[in-house]
């Protein structure tokens, strides 16, 4: 908790900086309300719900007010009403945000298509947001959501919580210390087995919806389609456009965050997929994506290229990666950093692996690395909103790193076009047909409110 003294001066500090222009009048009261408890609201009790809400409750100042789930099953509003017996219970999260005059700040861990229209509508209302990554499920809604917390001088935080383990903070130090130089190009990958439907077409027919899922509230914002079990609902979501964002969605802003947090990356101004021809439907099962971005104050040259690969067993091709040892085993998902000194292997999830200079020297050792300790991505949320210190992982953060995942959904249903990006005027000059990517329709009476 806050002491009253370090509250005053960390007001004080946010005026002399004139940070506090970025803080709308109820930011700031909420500032100087800093000893206060602090009320919360969990959207999507079950799967990494549970952990986002009992991440964030364990800050000794929160107090968890209010439970949403479509399903009242143990595991999911069950469980979460057992441990939170004081909180409200709820099924519809427009009734709860109807209903929400007590609430601070909502935690947002739906499937990927009802971050934006959750997060949004309790931006409007004034309450912080945690929300799950991706941010959202289109280029447009990552806009706006960040649009909306600049606006309204919200604190908010993205679910990449590995952002805040000691592996990926010890890569970002590594970078910014110039461990192997400017970097001069980036090859990211996960060469997991997706668990979920992948390059398929619908099938055809209905099973029974089981008791405890409200199947219409789930499908929210998206056009409704009869139950199949185990095909849509709880996780398998992730490989259908309307819900999901395929492989690359759901691990590129892990993986591609010590990228960007590390490069200070911000657009990239042209990409280009390489995957077979997509489905109606469903993501596909493997791609390439490159991208180039500006180069930083971290890179060598005056644009960058991160590569992205998704596959079953895919890894980046080991000509590019100088300093490596062609006998190191590169690990099943992460990133390797190309610098002018040496590179820097950062596993997804594991300590990063440093080789210097031509013959690799360092061996993959972490020891010349600055150990950075972890932090605490949920209770740092919790201290934010309360006016003590920043996320990391804020909408501002966030916002552009989801859109460039997600432009590399947009390219991944175009293979072969590259696409030049605006990312001023959110234009793809050069491919209007790839424009329509960017946004979506939404189901009549659930469009969601814009900035
Ligand atoms: N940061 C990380 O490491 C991880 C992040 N994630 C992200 O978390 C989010 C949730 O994923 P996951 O937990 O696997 O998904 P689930 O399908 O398990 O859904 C999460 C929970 O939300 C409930 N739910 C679904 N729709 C609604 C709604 N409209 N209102 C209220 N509750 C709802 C679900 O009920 P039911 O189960 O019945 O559908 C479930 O309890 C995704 O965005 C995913 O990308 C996921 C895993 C790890
Ligand atoms: O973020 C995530 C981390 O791991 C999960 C799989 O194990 C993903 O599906 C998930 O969305």
């Amino acid at each position: 908790m806050l002491h009253q003294s370090n509250r005053r001066e960390f007001v004080r500090n946010i005026v002399s900086t004139g940070s506090a222009i970025a803080l709308s009048a109820l930011s700031y009261s909420r500032v100087q309300g800093a000893n206060d408890r602090f009320r919360i609201a969990s959207i999507g009790t079950g799967g990494k719900g549970w952990s986002d809400l009992t991440g964030v409750a364990a800050s000794p100042s929160v107090e968890v007010a209010a439970l949403c789930n479509i399903d009242h099953s143990a595991e999911h509003l069950g469980r979460a009403a057992e441990t939170y017996p004081s909180a409200k219970r709820m099924t519809d999260w427009r009734k709860l945000l109807d209903d929400s005059n007590d609430i601070d700040a909502v935690i947002v861990s739906t499937p990927d298509f009802m971050h934006a229209p959750i997060a949004l509508a309790a931006m409007h209302l004034r309450k912080h947001v945690f929300c799950q990554k991706p941010l959202t499920h289109t280029v447009f809604e990552a806009r706006q959501m960040n649009l909306a917390a600049r606006s309204f001088g919200l604190v908010t935080q993205m679910g990449n919580q590995i952002q805040s383990h000691t592996a990926y903070r010890t890569a970002v130090k590594a970078v910014h210390d110039g461990v192997i130089g400017q970097v001069i190009e980036v090859h990211s990958w996960q060469g997991g087995s997706p668990s979920w439907p992948r390059h398929i077409d619908r099938p055809v027919g209905a099973d029974p919806v089981p008791d405890h899922v409200d199947w219409d509230l789930w499908q929210g914002v998206a056009d409704r389609r009869p139950y199949k079990k185990d095909l849509y609902h709880a996780f398998s979501w992730r490989g259908w456009q309307a819900y999901g964002t395929g492989q690359l969605g759901d691990f590129g802003c892990h993986i591609l965050d010590p990228v960007f947090k590390s490069l200070e990356l911000t657009a990239p101004t042209q990409l280009v997929a390489e995957a077979p021809p997509i489905k109606a439907e469903t993501w596909t099962d493997r791609a390439t994506i490159r991208y180039r971005f500006p180069g930083t104050t971290r890179t060598a040259g005056s644009t960058i290229d991160v590569t992205w690969y998704d596959a079953v067993g895919a890894r980046p091709p080991r000509e590019r990666l100088s300093h490596i040892p062609s006998d190191y085993e590169l690990p099943n998902a992460g990133s390797v950093l190309v610098g002018e000194k040496g590179s820097l292997v950062i596993p997804h999830v594991a300590m990063p692996r440093l080789f210097l200079g031509d013959s690799g020297t360092g061996n993959g050792s972490d020891s010349p690395l600055t150990i950075v300790d972890g932090v605490d991505h949920y209770v740092q949320w919790a201290d934010a909103c309360r006016g003590v210190d920043q996320t990391t992982s804020s909408f501002d953060y966030s916002g552009p790193l989801t859109e460039t995942v997600l432009l590399g959904t947009v390219a991944i249903r175009m293979p072969g076009e590259t696409l030049q990006w605006d990312s001023d005027s959110m234009r793809i000059s050069n491919a209007p047909a790839a424009e329509a990517y960017l946004s979506k329709s939404y189901r009549d009476g659930w469009e969601p409110t814009w900035v």
